[in-house]
């Protein structure tokens, strides 16, 4: 995983190792990883024109200092001044390498950042309040008004650090270079779409337990469910499900189609007659019928149909249970549901809520975590990036999802595999995390930059899993 910290815990960990370290040293380092990542996003250094945006504190500095090390090595850097304070000693620094510095008030300015091949921002860090001033506003306008790319100096000026939250406007940069750990704007929408691919330069800090973590390939070799010699179909997990209705009987086969695509070793479909006969017609291993179950997978599609006191008695008993969709309806914040695992998206979040969909949209990571305490569940809140939080306070965010999978029956593929690896045994937390990012996985190769159906997606789960479990197939 990736981890991000709140911007508590890195003024922490920095004032640790800046007691030991010889003064400025920190900012030389991250002087020096942001000056790379310039000339590698470049291609070029000689000749390259940088423009540096520059406030009043210690992003502004690292802007300054990297300037000055691509102006020695041939780059026409500028320096644009937002502020009547600004680091001197980078100033001093960009000046000695031959660096110009423009205050706010100069008439060049627009010219300069309109021929730039790069802008830097520079405007605000960690120690940012969300929003830009307007005389900040205006020239990143410039930039973006001539398509000039914007790398942002930790994070996009503008976005709240440790929310992801984006109240005001904002930079939405090309690429973002950070320092010692990820912030949480990187990992959180709508902030983490204003990053671009996010460079982690380490500067050695030393960091404690992280606010929001991120799912990588690494997790799903850790995590995942492999059988092994001695498993037999009951071992590997046997969900129930409990999905599709009259109305919707397509959810049904969609959903356990994602069921079966994970590491389960027995499907129970539980429905009326006429959906578990299209059920089992698509996927004849299915059993239909009551059961022994490791764990319950309820709602995709049930409408009306929805059992509210008979999910209720299930959500007390000691198996786990994924709810999704119309399932969602049957939640109430009275008791522990430690075991259960709720998939909403984010009008499902907010009506749970009481709330409008657009404030969680705005906030998804304070809601996501508020569902996660007052329901004692762990929350998947599905989206662009997926935010899942659980009741011990724990945050995961899984972001390889394609915009390709904002389509009907998605969420449906989601949760059959969430409740098939429920049902293998993991944690609602590692279910929710594996399915995302499994999910996402099998979208890129169901996509390939294209459109695709949520069957599609389901088809690809296996092929997705063997790729991140590198395991070649025996035989
Ligand atoms: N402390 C350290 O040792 C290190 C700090 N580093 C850099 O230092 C940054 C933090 O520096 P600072 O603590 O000086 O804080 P910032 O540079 O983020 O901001 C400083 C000042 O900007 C003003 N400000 C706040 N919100 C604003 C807004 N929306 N618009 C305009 N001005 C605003 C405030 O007066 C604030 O004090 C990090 O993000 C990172 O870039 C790096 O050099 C790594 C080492
Ligand atoms: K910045």
């Amino acid at each position: 995983m990736r981890h991000a910290h709140t911007v508590e815990q890195v003024r922490a960990a920095e004032a640790d190792l800046m007691a030991r370290l010889p003064e400025g040293t920190l900012m030389q380092r991250a002087a020096s990883g942001l000056a790379v990542a310039i000339s590698n996003y470049l291609g070029h250094t000689y000749g390259a024109r940088v423009v540096l945006l520059v406030g009043s504190g210690d992003n502004g500095g690292d802007a300054l200092y990297a300037g000055a090390q691509l102006a020695r090595r041939g780059a026409q850097v500028t320096a644009i001044l937002l502020s009547d304070k600004a680091h001197d000693a980078g100033i001093a620094a960009l000046t000695a390498a031959g660096g110009r510095i423009h205050p706010l008030a100069s008439s060049a300015k627009g010219a300069a950042i309109a021929s730039a091949d790069i802008v830097v921002d520079g405007i605000v860090g960690i120690g940012g309040r969300p929003g830009l001033k307007p005389e900040a506003q205006a020239v990143v306008q410039v930039a973006v008004d001539h398509d000039v790319p914007i790398v942002a100096v930790d994070m996009p000026s503008g976005v709240d650090v440790d929310s992801g939250e984006t109240p005001a406007e904002h930079v939405k940069a090309a690429f973002t270079v950070t320092f010692g750990t990820h912030k949480i704007c990187h990992f959180v929408d709508p902030a983490a779409a204003a990053c671009g691919p996010v460079h982690l330069i380490d500067i050695g800090l030393e960091l404690p337990a992280p606010a929001v973590s991120a799912i990588q390939d690494a997790d799903i070799r850790e995590r995942y469910p492999v059988p092994h010699g001695e498993s037999d179909k009951y071992s590997r997990g046997v969900l129930g499900l409990m999905a599709g209705s009259s109305q919707y009987p397509g959810a049904a086969v969609i959903a356990t189609s994602g069921a079966l695509a994970g590491p389960i070793g027995m499907l129970r479909y539980l429905g009326p007659d006429e959906v578990a006969t299209a059920v089992r017609a698509a996927h004849p291993e299915i059993v239909a019928g009551e059961g022994r179950v490791q764990a319950w997978a309820i709602g995709s599609g049930l409408g009306d149909e929805l059992e509210v006191d008979k999910v209720r008695e299930l959500l007390n008993a000691e198996e786990p249970v994924l709810l999704d969709a119309d399932g969602l309806k049957a939640l109430d914040d009275s008791g522990d549901h430690i075991g259960v695992l709720a998939t909403p998206h984010a009008g499902e979040l907010a009506r749970l809520l009481g709330v409008e969909r657009s404030t969680v949209e705005a906030e998804r990571l304070k809601h996501a975590k508020l569902a996660a305490e007052r329901f004692d569940v762990t929350v998947l809140l599905k989206g662009a990036t997926t935010v899942i939080a659980a009741p011990d306070g724990q945050v995961r965010v899984s972001s390889n999802a394609t915009p390709w999978l904002a389509t009907a029956g998605a969420g449906d593929v989601l949760a059959g595999l969430c409740g098939s690896l429920l049902a293998a045994g993991l944690t609602p937390l590692d279910a929710a995390s594996l399915g995302a990012y499994l999910h996402g996985a099998a979208a890129q190769l169901a996509s390939a930059s294209g459109p695709l159906t949520a069957m599609q997606v389901a088809k690809k789960i296996p092929e997705a899993t063997r790729l991140l479990l590198d395991q070649d197939i025996p035989g």
